[in-house]
């Protein structure tokens, strides 16, 4: 059965308890993104902030020391919770390049860093 046809099963007709217990699994969900994405959106306020410090100091945005660092810990992390280290590996990878192009965008005196995070639509225009 490929997976565009398990809407036509029993599958997604669920008894009432499954739907309640789904729905509360779903709002758990829900919280955590939340929560996910507010700490993806602090993390790139302090990228901004960051990148105030790299304009003012002359300091490159690139640091690949640094960025080892990151992608190390987040590593170490990945082997003691039993999540996937090619996973976590990609994740930082995406983070990383969006606190580089953030920071990019301020150091070349695009974007004040204060306008990070703070509402613009995520439709790739900001
Ligand atoms: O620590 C820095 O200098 C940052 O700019 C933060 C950060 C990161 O996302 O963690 C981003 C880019 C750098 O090259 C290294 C690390």
């Amino acid at each position: 059965m490929s997976v565009t046809d398990r809407h036509h099963t029993a599958a997604d007709a669920p008894s009432t308890q499954a739907a309640a217990d789904l729905a509360d699994l779903r709002a758990e969900l829900d919280d955590i993104d939340r929560t996910l994405l507010d700490g993806i959106r602090a993390r790139l306020e302090v990228c901004g902030r960051v990148a105030e410090l790299k304009q003012r100091h002359g300091l490159d945005v690139l640091q690949p020391g640094r960025m080892e660092v990151v992608h190390r810990r987040a590593q170490d992390y990945a082997h003691r919770h039993g999540l996937s280290g090619d996973f976590v590996r990609s994740l930082y990878t995406l983070l990383i390049d969006e606190a580089c192009r953030v920071e990019d965008r301020i150091v070349s005196g695009g974007a004040p860093a204060d306008r990070v995070g703070s509402g613009r639509r995520g439709d790739g225009t900001n």
